[in-house]
């Protein structure tokens, strides 16, 4: 548990990832000035050894953020995921430790959506191979295998975010939409939704998935379902490694079935541009293959950084936990004068009753007060107003037996 509420100066934040400057820019505007910005990932052991003197991390994709990570984070308060997905982070370790999580779920939406659309062209027109063989001194001057996108059917896999800007985009360029998704969803234009992920396959000569990585979406696309693609028709993964089983891909690319994929995620990502990466679908002509850069465009990253970097804010200055992915929603109007105190709890019977015993044990009056709970997890935060003992207060919360996390923000007089 956080020991003290400290002013900002103490407040160590670590960025990692190469987050863009907005973040530092962000956070120094609103005062925090110890932060420190790695370029690359950290590894298990590695945040081990740093995370117990941090209070904010910030990461991308690439950091792994294991229920051992958060068990060794004695001192930290929230985590922010510069990037959309939250996979690579343990999110119930991180609520079972108080830590609200927190993304941005816009920001890089459109690079994605532009690079698919890049790509169907690529993919439609053998550009990939075609450009290798110039590159060899070759000339492959041919039409073959070769179409316009206009009039093609091009199939979306989760009609989310990123789904939706796509059908647009194609849809802009002449290409008949159909999208399949778990959640019923309003077509956009004159897309059209399929009644199953194998009528989708069957219909489209391209296919590309932004679905999340769930149990539900792990090797969504397998042998099975590579089989019920029409032959000759063409792969986009740019949602998240798991969600293809790459083997079959490989196999299905290599027989012929699949003329050509776009792949940006892959199952076993390299930790560093240094470590090598491996896939089956390394030399494969076809096979357009990006290193997870689907949202690494200078305007996502500097949108990105100004989101997150002020949703951390939110949340340390004020206790805000909107916007957090694994927590409770709760934002309450900062009211002037008073000491307030945040409480994470396991969700038990009497908590809040327990929590307000504190403050009218020491007749401290309770200026405005906002709980919101889900099945697990309680987060309640009090503003309390008059000279307030704030270290004895939020020890007392702390001994509430189901305490998660307790600490206190605007000290009347520290
Ligand atoms: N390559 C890259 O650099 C990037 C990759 N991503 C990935 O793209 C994914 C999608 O992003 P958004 O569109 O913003 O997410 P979103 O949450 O807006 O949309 C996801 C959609 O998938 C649907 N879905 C979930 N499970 C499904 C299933 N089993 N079958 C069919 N549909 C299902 C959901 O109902 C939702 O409509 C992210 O979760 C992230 O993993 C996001 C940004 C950059
Ligand atoms: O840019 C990154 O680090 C990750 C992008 C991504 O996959 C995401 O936003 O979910």
């Amino acid at each position: 548990m956080t020991k003290l509420s400290l002013s900002k100066d103490k407040i160590n934040i670590l960025l990692l990832e190469g987050v863009h400057d907005n973040a530092i820019d962000e956070l120094a505007r609103g005062g925090y000035a110890s932060v420190e910005r790695l370029p690359r990932a950290l590894d298990e052991s590695e945040l081990l050894e740093r995370i117990g003197s941090v209070h904010i991390l910030g990461i991308r994709s690439r950091t792994h953020l294991t229920a051992k990570v958060f068990e060794a984070a004695s001192k930290l308060i929230t985590v922010g995921c510069f990037c959309i997905g939250t996979n690579q982070v343990d999110l119930r370790a991180a609520r079972r430790h108080g830590v609200p999580v927190f993304n941005a779920p816009y920001s890089n939406t459109r690079s994605v959506a532009e690079l698919v659309i890049g790509e169907i062209i690529m993919l439609m027109r053998g550009i990939f191979e075609k450009s290798q063989l110039v590159h060899g001194g070759g000339w492959m001057k041919s039409a073959k295998d070769s179409y316009e996108i206009r009039g093609k059917t091009l199939g979306i896999v989760g009609y989310g975010h990123i789904g939706t800007q796509v059908s647009i985009l194609a849809e802009a360029m002449g290409m008949q939409v159909r999208f399949y998704d778990t959640v019923r969803k309003l077509a956009l234009g004159n897309a059209r939704a399929c009644d199953s992920l194998e009528e989708l396959l069957s219909v489209s000569d391209v296919v590309t998935l932004h679905v999340p990585d769930t149990p539900q979406t792990r090797d969504m696309i397998g042998e099975r379902e590579l089989a019920a693609m029409k032959k000759g028709s063409h792969l986009i993964n740019a949602a998240r490694g798991q969600v293809v089983e790459i083997e079959a891909l490989a196999a299905a690319m290599n027989s012929g079935h699949i003329l050509g994929a776009a792949i940006d995620v892959f199952p076993v990502e390299p930790g560093s541009d240094k470590e090598e990466f491996q896939s089956a679908l390394r030399g494969i002509k076809t096979a357009i293959l990006t290193p997870h850069i689907g949202g690494s465009t200078m305007e996502a990253q500097a949108n990105i950084g100004t989101e997150v970097a002020q949703k951390l804010l939110e949340y340390s200055d004020n206790g805000s936990t909107v916007g957090a992915v694994n927590f409770p929603q709760v934002a309450l109007p900062v009211q002037a004068g008073c000491t307030r105190f945040l409480h994470v709890h396991e969700n038990r019977p009497g908590m809040l009753r327990k929590v307000n015993e504190v403050f009218s044990g020491r007749d401290l009056n309770i200026a405005a007060q906002y709980l919101q709970t889900d099945p697990e997890l309680g987060y309640v935060v009090v503003d309390v107003n008059g000279d307030v003992e704030e270290l004895e207060v939020v020890n007392d919360l702390r001994a509430i037996e189901g305490t998660l996390k307790a600490r206190f923000l605007f000290p009347s007089k520290h």
